[in-house]
């Protein structure tokens, strides 16, 4: 197998790299302290990138990035990472969902006592040698009202801990949740506006994004509870920091108990100089068990992709559900074979592909399919370079609209896997696919439009279509013999006897433009396409 170059980036616990180390198509270097330059300068060797929330993966980065595959965060946000600039130029994004998430959910707990129970002031103040009782005395968590802003890893484990153990009333928002998963974790699902209004504790667990920039703003504070407290282990960004400071000063929000800032380490900010304000240096996930376990799943899985193709929890790429993977591995191989043959098939440019998934196939999840057939319609235009992870985009960027349309019977074997094509003058174009029983599961064209086939998609492909009229195999096989092209296979087919014909042979050699006008010149002959599908 290629060998492959692993850079480690960030710190990374050793087992993870011991995991690289026992391959022996690896080499894993490990350099923590690079700048942007330094990566720049380097990231060109290297064929995955293993990173945690320090290093940046800019746009630029990814443009000097001539080799890289696959980019495996171990953790959970990815927000350092530029997702569609990887995801255009073909790089698997992937992190490691729960790994993490006890650490942080534990860490979120702990900075919500501290802030009720005023625990680093008061040990500060007795360091100092003092004794302010009655200066730290505290509230009870019981009883009290916890909103929950994200219910995804670690927001449902805070919400359960919360509710279970600490006993509290807990609210939960998060648009892609239900009343009854929120129930589950003891929560009940409502709006942000309510969360605002009711709760004593507000805690964020939601990515960073354009959406979630500044989630907790002004207008926010302004309809809290006086007296609320507030915490951030999740991004910097999503509390708008000076709006905070406000709120504390105002005496509007009694505290805030935070583990990320927007520009970190923060230095100089006021906001964490304040007195009721606990700061961490981005601890969420620094625990022994949460680092072991984020760092063998980034190996495990980047191992996976690079020696088997096997994509895990990847951002930007379907995931094949492992037990599914042997019965739907033909049916991509046939995909790229169906979308390479459409490719050279199709008059002028496409503006639209359906894939129509018919039979068994149809249960399962075929998006991974549907990719492939794009990956073998744009690599013949695009080159090699086009995979599973950038063929949406650049079919998104060409103006080609995708659509998938699935039905659990099959007129044909067990399943068929169509595609359909048209073109900006409304053409259509359709070729229909499937596996036959042979010594294996082997693929055949078996329908192009209106015409039944058999054909093997490989190697040098003629599709002629002629009159059905007599001697017209003789003048195609008699032009191929005086170029001294051999015939594999031929497979001949009919709308009506006399009508219209198709026939589509394998030849062992490409035919060169002399031989195809020959044939085009032969009186009945309508037209002539080759294709490659090497
Ligand atoms: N402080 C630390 O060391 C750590 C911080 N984190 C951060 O915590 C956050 C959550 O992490 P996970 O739970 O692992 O991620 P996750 O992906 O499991 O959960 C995120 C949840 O946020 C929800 N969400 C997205 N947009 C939302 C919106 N506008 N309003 C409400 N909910 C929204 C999603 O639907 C999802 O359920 C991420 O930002 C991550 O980077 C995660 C681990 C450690
Ligand atoms: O997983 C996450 O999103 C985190 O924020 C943890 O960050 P870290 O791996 O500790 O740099």
């Amino acid at each position: 197998m290629e060998r492959y170059h692993i850079l480690v980036s960030d710190n990374l616990h050793e087992k993870g790299i011991e995991l690289f180390r026992a391959r022996d198509w690896c080499d894993v270097d490990v350099a923590t302290d690079l700048s942007p330059e330094g990566l720049k300068k380097v990231i060109g060797k290297y064929h995955g990138l293993v990173i945690r929330s320090a290093t940046k993966v800019t746009a630029d980065i990814i443009a000097a990035a001539s080799n890289l595959k696959v980019i495996g965060r171990a953790g959970s946000g990815l927000d350092n990472v530029d997702v569609p600039e990887a995801t255009r130029k073909g790089i698997v994004v992937m992190n490691t969902p729960g790994g993490n998430s006890m650490a942080t959910a534990e860490h979120t707990l702990s900075l919500i006592m501290a802030a009720f129970r005023h625990i680093p002031q008061a040990v500060e103040s007795v360091k100092l040698g003092k004794w302010e009782k009655k200066k730290f005395q505290g509230r009870e968590l019981t009883g009290k009202t916890l909103g929950v802003i994200g219910l995804g890893q670690v927001g449902s484990l805070v919400a359960k801990r919360a509710s279970r153990a600490l006993k509290m009333n807990v609210l939960g928002y998060d648009p892609v949740t239900t009343p009854q998963a929120a129930a589950q974790i003891g929560a009940k699902l409502t709006s942000l506006e309510e969360i605002f209004r009711k709760s004593d504790v507000i805690t964020v667990h939601t990515p960073l994004t354009s959406e979630t920039r500044g989630l907790l703003n002004a207008a926010a504070f302004a309809k809290m509870k006086t007296g609320a407290v507030v915490v951030n282990c999740a991004r910097g960004g999503i509390v708008d920091e000076a709006a905070l400071l406000d709120a504390l000063e105002s005496g509007k929000i009694a505290a805030a108990s935070l583990d990320v800032y927007t520009v970190t380490p923060p230095k100089d900010n006021p906001l964490v100089k304040h007195p009721r304000v606990i700061a961490t240096p981005h601890l969420g996930a620094s625990t022994t068990e949460a680092q072991i376990n984020v760092a063998v799943a980034v190996a495990g899985q980047m191992i996976d992709y690079l020696e088997k193709g096997l994509v895990r929890n990847a951002v930007n790429a379907p995931t094949i559900d492992p037990s599914l993977r042997p019965k739907l591995e033909p049916y991509l191989d046939l995909a790229g074979r169906l979308g390479r043959f459409m490719a050279q098939l199709a008059p002028g440019p496409i503006v639209a592909l359906e894939t129509v998934f018919c039979g068994e196939i149809a249960q399962w999840d075929v998006k991974p399919v549907t990719n492939a057939v794009l990956v073998g319609l744009l690599t013949w235009s695009e080159g090699p370079n086009v995979n599973d992870v950038s063929a949406p985009a650049i079919a998104e960027k060409r103006g080609i609209q995708v659509s998938e349309t699935t039905s659990k019977t099959s007129p044909f074997y067990g399943s068929t896997v169509g595609i359909r094509t048209s073109s900006p003058d409304g053409t259509k174009v359709n070729v229909l696919g499937a596996l036959i029983p042979r010594i294996g599961m082997e693929p055949r064209i078996i329908g192009i439009d209106d015409f039944v086939t058999e054909a093997v998609p490989t190697g040098a492909m003629l599709v002629v279509a002629n009159k059905d009229v007599p001697g017209m195999i003789a003048g195609i096989s008699g032009a191929l013999a005086r170029s001294r092209i051999n015939i594999a296979q031929m497979n001949l087919s009919r709308d009506k006897i006399g009508g219209q014909a198709m026939s589509i042979i394998n030849i062992d050699t490409p035919a060169d433009e002399i031989t195809l006008e020959s044939i085009r010149g032969i009186d009945g002959i309508l037209s002539v396409k080759q294709v490659i599908l090497y």
